[in-house]
């Protein structure tokens, strides 16, 4: 099979993916859930003409001339109104939050006034008319459209549809992806490894790949190198009501690489197989019914990239989320060799330098080494058959921090 173009694959792979169907949330579990439609205010906000501050309620012809001297008819603390009429010459001790009395139409802070006890205020400070009212309405009116599908729920967000008196947000169903290891020389981590055997690591990265633009990820472990080992896995998978499965390893052609066959005599429907990027060459994908099918190659690098160049804006989608990668231009810091027919993705150290972002790639670019990975803030995107290149010319940096 001829090795498919990256844009070509990822193109082929995002066909179709739209945002899952909805569900309702309460609002204390709906933080960082996308909605799934409008949400409108059920109420206006304030109710009421309201105090913006502690102080007193009054008319403003009465304290257009300093000092104004006022007696006090009553109280009016947030959530207990006053219920009369501010007439002349009156004023109502009120507080912040508190519905303004009918009569009154400005609210004098405590500061700028003298309590001469007995029952009476004088004004000290003059004021403009309607100064410390929030108007009825201020924020919102019942009806408004607060938030626009599609808006992550962020902390504002979310105190907004509270506000509005929203106990429950519809939101997308989160984008649910099983993931399975294979192969008999993985252990989890924290094991005590034989001679032949390393640790089982790639689950971690691409699970937080998955949480990082919404998904749920389940860890399903780890199968042997055996069909009826994986096929197992798969149908737990599926079971479970993955969207996605991811499978690690075994994708390319070696004896035992099994996870093509294991996949289609499970049904999948293959797409592809087989890109041209390094790393990653032996990135699998297809459809098993609904269920995305992305076989991800064994090496951990490989599977890291494959998993923020494919996975990521896959479940993004399904998710109901934008996602673009975020692609910057920078000079190289040191000389790159012409490339070959696979575009190339390499572990690069990516700083400023006087304004300008300078990327220098590491020397070795092995795809098992995961080290390399985790100082690497950039990969420097080569196209196939790229030419050589001198430091200082210009490239492309795919940013992962
Ligand atoms: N004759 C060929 N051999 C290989 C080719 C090829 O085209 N022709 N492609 C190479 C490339 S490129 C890659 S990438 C690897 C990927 O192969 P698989 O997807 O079949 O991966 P495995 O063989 O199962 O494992 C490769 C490597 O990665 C380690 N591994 C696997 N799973 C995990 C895991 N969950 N955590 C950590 N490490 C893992 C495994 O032990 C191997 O060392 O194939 C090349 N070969
Ligand atoms: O794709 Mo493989 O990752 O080049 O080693």
């Amino acid at each position: 099979m001829a090795l498919l173009p990256v844009a070509e694959a990822l193109e082929r792979l995002l066909e179709g993916a739209a945002a899952l169907p909805s569900e309702s949330v309460p609002l204390a579990d709906a933080a960082g859930r996308v909605l799934a439609e409008p949400v409108a205010a059920l109420r206006t906000q304030p109710p009421f003409n309201a105090s913006a501050m502690d102080g007193y309620a009054v008319r403003y012809t009465d304290v257009v001339s300093m000092p104004a001297r006022l007696s006090v008819i009553g109280m009016a603390p947030a959530g207990r109104g006053f219920t009369g009429s501010v007439g002349k010459g009156e004023a109502v001790r009120i507080f912040t939050g508190a519905p303004l009395p009918e009569g009154a139409d400005t609210v004098v802070i405590q500061e700028n006034v003298r309590d001469l006890g007995g029952g009476s205020i004088e004004v000290i400070e003059p004021t403009a008319q309607a100064r410390n009212v929030r108007r009825r309405g201020l924020d919102f009116g019942e009806g408004d459209v607060l938030l626009h599908k599609g808006r992550d729920l962020d902390p504002a967000a979310l105190s907004l549809a509270a506000s509005a008196n929203h106990p429950s947000l519809n939101v997308v169903r989160q984008p649910f992806v099983a993931i399975i290891a294979t192969g008999d020389e993985l252990l989890p981590p924290g094991s005590a490894l034989g001679p032949d055997q390393i640790i089982s690591s790639n689950a971690y990265g691409v699970a937080a790949v998955a949480q990082s633009v919404g998904a749920r990820a389940l860890d399903l472990g780890i199968a042997a190198d055996r069909k009826d080992a994986i096929a197992a896995l798969v149908k737990k998978a599926v079971k479970a009501g993955a969207d996605v499965i991811v499978t690690l390893g075994g994708a390319s052609v070696g004896d035992h690489d099994l996870i093509h066959d294991v996949l289609t005599g499970e049904g999948m429907q293959l797409d592809f197989w087989k890109i041209a990027m390094r790393p990653g060459k032996p990135l699998m994908f297809g459809r098993l019914g609904d269920i995305r099918c992305v076989g991800l190659p064994g090496n951990p690098v490989a599977s890291l990239v494959c998993s923020q160049l494919f996975l990521k804006p896959l479940l993004a989608r399904l998710g109901g989320r934008p996602y673009r990668q975020d692609i910057r231009t920078a000079w190289l810091g040191s000389a790159m060799h012409a490339n070959d027919i696979r575009q190339d993705y390499v572990r690069a150290v990516v700083r400023e330098d006087a304004g300008a972002l300078v990327a220098t790639p590491f020397g070795i670019q092995d795809s098992s080494m995961l080290r390399m990975l985790a100082d690497a803030n950039g990969l420097i995107v080569r196209e196939p058959y790229a030419p050589a290149a001198e430091a200082g010319a210009e490239c492309s940096v795919l940013m992962l921090r």
